[in-house]
């Protein structure tokens, strides 16, 4: 096919990655296909695709795929193919957003049947060959880090060849492109820098430049590939907003879209805060910080990304897509002093993550203390466990530590089970890989563990100039009784933490909001 116009390349270039929910059925892949056409009547286009997800990501096809994955391990079960089936069953289902109608002409009908039917195929060749892989896994009984990436790859795989197949059916010129095989050169996992980032933005300039440059759109898988250390631990879930800006990055996109099932970033979760505001413009930092400490609107390494090569970015949703979303300019995170959007310098949002489990160490006191915390740190590290919230002393330290993004160890643990066996500090906490840094952590020390916690955080760009916030915020916690088991205001001045019991969560979210963002005032 020619390419559309000799003129395009001098069109603006927008990045649009949609996430899992956003393409979780025919409909909404049809809502999806829509925009894009709009988009590519007068812009280049690059479509990123998350995996599906119909409801909630927890519940979505990345979170079948490592349920799949974590059953082949399983003795004596088959449940992983049950996992497999029910995966392509949906997949197929999904390829009803192509209907192919009687009344139209025969040339639109057959270009619609030929679309479905090569994704169909495509589908089904896709499916068989994940069975093959975990039933080789099964016998040999072992899924390294690299298979689990292979693994996870097929959600975004799955995905983008269906909706390449509908952008097809709908008479556009659209390529699907796998990133699989992005990552031509090692990198040791214990090192990532901006180096590796640097990597895959040329790497994805080249892979996907030639197909933009040919006037298609490309249909790109937001997963990019066996990934040093495993995808989840290396990046986490949610990599394909990273994906999306370091495509953003490597082809110098006018803007990075992230589409989502919200209308962009609010004042706190609209889930837990039914009043929470929309806020139209937050600088990076604050997106940052937001997204780490639990609103999962965009990954948080995605605006670093951002900042450096200067891409905007805009959140919109994917269902109301006139909306203006909320943006975020990289200019405005150098500016001294950001346009406010509030008429009284209030905090931008508060958020809560999940899933918090507190350790509280007290040094046994046979070594002096820059020993006992390269130790600890040691430990945690061996463990692949992450630090959210630390707080210290001479010989005790605090940490609220962030929930495992896979569930076993790093290494292989046996030996230090078998020296801890009948050790049960750690028995409240349901993830095995915590369990069993827990038990190395012994040798340290005293270890008391605290599970079922959350970290509450209050975030904010005018923060740092402003007093009051934190005395205004553990006051409104003081009165609804909600007791504060450790503090941190850490080293980022736009952002107040602490760590409270999980089931307060929702009452103390509502109660900071309407209590120190100024309720529905706030946001004028
Ligand atoms: N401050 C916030 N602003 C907007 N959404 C938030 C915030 N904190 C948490 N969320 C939640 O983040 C989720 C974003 O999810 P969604 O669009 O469904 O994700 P995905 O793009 O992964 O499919 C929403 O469910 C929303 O409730
Ligand atoms: N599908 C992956 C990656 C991702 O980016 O998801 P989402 O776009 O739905 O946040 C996950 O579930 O983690």
């Amino acid at each position: 096919m020619p390419s559309p116009s000799a003129d395009g390349s001098d069109r603006p270039l927008y990045i649009q990655k949609y996430g899992g929910t956003s393409v979780g059925s025919p409909g909404r892949m049809g809502d999806v296909a829509d925009i894009v056409s709009a988009t590519h009547a007068t812009h280049r286009v690059v479509v990123v695709l998350s995996a599906m997800s119909s409801h909630i990501k927890a519940e979505g096809t990345t979170s079948r795929l490592l349920e799949a994955a974590r059953e082949v391990l399983q003795p004596n079960s088959s449940r992983y193919l049950d996992v497999i089936a029910a995966i392509e069953q949906s997949h197929v289902g999904a390829l009803d957003a192509i209907a192919v109608g009687a009344l139209e002409t025969d040339a639109v009908r057959s270009r619609k049947q030929r679309a479905k039917d090569a994704a169909l195929q495509d589908v089904r060749a896709e499916c068989a060959r994940l069975r093959s892989f975990l039933t080789a896994a099964e016998i040999i009984d072992e899924i390294s880090p690299r298979s689990r990436d292979v693994i996870i790859s097929v959600g975004e795989k799955l995905a983008a060849r269906i909706f390449t197949a509908v952008l097809e059916s709908r008479g556009i010129d659209a390529d699907y492109i796998a990133l699989d095989r992005l990552i031509e050169q090692p990198f040791d996992p214990r090192a990532i820098d901006q180096t590796f980032y640097d990597y895959l933005a040329q790497r994805l300039a080249a892979v996907v430049g030639p197909s933009l440059a040919a006037g298609r759109v490309p249909v790109v898988t937001g997963f990019f590939g066996p990934t040093p250390g495993g995808i989840l631990a290396t990046i986490g879930r949610g990599y394909t907003d990273l994906t999306a800006a370091l495509l953003a990055v490597g082809l110098r996109a006018s803007e990075l879209q992230i589409w989502k099932e919200v209308d962009g970033i609010f004042s706190a979760d609209p889930r837990k805060v039914p009043n929470a505001m929309l806020i139209p413009q937050i600088t990076p930092e604050e997106a940052a910080e937001l997204t780490y400490y639990g609103s999962e609107v965009i990954h948080p390494f995605t605006m670093e990304q951002a900042i450096r090569a200067s891409v905007p970015i805009r959140i919109k949703n994917t269902f109301k897509p006139a909306g203006e979303g909320t943006g975020s300019d990289p200019a405005s995170a150098t500016a001294e002093s950001p346009a406010p959007f509030t008429i009284e310098r209030l905090p931008t949002a508060v958020t809560i993550k999940d899933g918090i489990t507190v350790l509280n160490i007290h040094s046994n006191r046979k070594s002096v203390s820059h020993g006992f915390f390269a130790r600890i740190f040691d430990t945690l590290d061996r463990h692949g466990v992450v630090v959210d919230l630390i707080s210290t002393s001479e010989v005790h330290v605090s940490m609220a530590l962030a929930p495992m993004q896979r569930d076993e160890p790093v290494h292989d643990v046996r030996a230090e089970d078998a020296l801890a066996a009948g050790d049960d500090a750690a028995s409240g906490v349901t993830s095995p890989g915590l369990r069993a840094a827990i038990r190395a952590l012994r040798a340290y020390g005293t270890v008391d563990v605290i599970a079922n916690m959350a970290i509450l955080s209050l975030v904010g760009r005018e923060m740092r100039n402003m007093v009051g916030n934190a005395s205004r915020m553990f006051s409104t916690l003081a009165k609804h009784n909600i007791n504060i088991e450790m503090i941190s205001q850490g080293a980022s001045e736009i952002n107040i933490s602490c760590v409270i019991e999980a089931k307060k969560g929702t009452v103390a979210v509502r109660a900071i909001h309407d209590e120190c963002l100024g309720g529905e005032q706030g946001y004028r």
